[in-house]
């Protein structure tokens, strides 16, 4: 399987943080989802990969080239969805395009109109009339219009309400119809991933923890529920982290195997949702090896 991003002990240190030695890689032909909590590093992430931040070491691969030696070429080939608004707003539709547009040697107009008018947006008033989805409708146009191998997006569903999401996500399974197609997003919506993500990629305090096959990720981990005479202090190890309450514990698990060969049937182990691993993921470490 090829990989259209490669990312080798990526480095980047901030006064009050650090993504620390980054390596992972984005599948060709799927959508990969990336999570973490607020200030995990998924936004420096994103920019590193558009090459918008300067790295402290490391390197960055896109379509098998190096990201500073083939900078254009490989922009032509992204369409980038930022989570701001980063255009003019005093602009309309139709100015926009008249600046966008040549930037782009592989411009679609016939793609530009199409989309134009699946999202039913105004060309002729200013932008600063639209609302929050209107204008992640409009990033979303700007974005594909070139017709991009890769589609990359900051949190493109954040603040829409659930319909305008939904149209959203239609829209990338629309698109992930052409197989050549990859998509890489962020959100903190992670149902949203249950609609779309082929992959996930987990980042938490500037680590990436995985970057793994969503369905292969909900079978290797569980929620794990016992009565709390089960845990002392070598069996609470096993797992990422527990809540205990009166009646019982509550635990997430990285290695459902082991826990099931550790406590057999004294537990009761539920598939666990890509909420549930976030959630129990930020209270503890991880103690399995992933
Ligand atoms: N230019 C910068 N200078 C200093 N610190 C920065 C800079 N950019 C980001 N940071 C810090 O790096 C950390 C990670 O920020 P980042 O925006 O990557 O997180 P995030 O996962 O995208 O968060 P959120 O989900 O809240 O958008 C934060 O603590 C942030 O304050």
């Amino acid at each position: 399987m090829t990989n259209v991003v490669e990312f080798n002990n990526v480095t980047k240190s901030f006064k009050n943080f650090s993504l620390d030695d980054v390596s992972f890689s984005i599948k060709k032909g799927y959508v990969t989802g990336f999570i973490g909590a607020n200030g995990a590093g998924k936004s420096t992430t994103i920019k590193l990969l558009m090459n918008l931040l300067r790295k402290d070491s490391g390197n960055i691969t896109i379509f098998g080239l190096d990201q500073d030696k083939h900078n254009q070429a490989i922009k032509e080939r992204i369409g980038f969805v930022y989570d701001e608004n980063c255009f003019y707003d005093t602009l309309s539709i139709r100015e926009l395009r008249k600046i966008i547009a040549p930037m782009y040697q592989k411009w679609n107009d016939n793609l530009f109109y199409k989309y134009l008018d699946q999202f039913s947006l105004p060309e002729k008033q200013p932008i600063k009339g639209f609302s929050k989805g209107m204008k992640m409708k409009m990033a979303i146009l700007f974005a594909i219009s070139h017709d991009p191998e890769f589609i990359i997006m900051d949190e493109p569903t954040s603040g829409l309400d659930p319909v305008f999401r939904r149209e959203v996500l239609e829209l990338l399974h629309e698109i992930m119809l052409d197989e050549q197609k990859t998509i890489f997003f962020s959100t903190h919506i992670t149902t949203d991933l249950d609609r779309i993500a082929d992959y996930i990629t987990y980042i938490h305090k500037g680590k990436i923890l995985f970057s793994k096959e969503r369905e292969e990720l909900l079978t290797e981990y569980g929620i794990v529920k016992g009565s709390n005479d089960l845990l002392d202090r070598d069996t609470e190890k096993e797992f990422v982290s527990i809540r205990k309450t009166n009646v019982g514990f509550e635990a997430l698990t990285s290695c459902v195997k082991k826990t099931k060969d550790i406590f057999g049937d004294e537990v009761l182990i539920e598939k666990p949702s890509l909420e549930d691993i976030m959630y129990y993921t930020n209270k503890g470490d991880l103690t399995c090896t992933l």
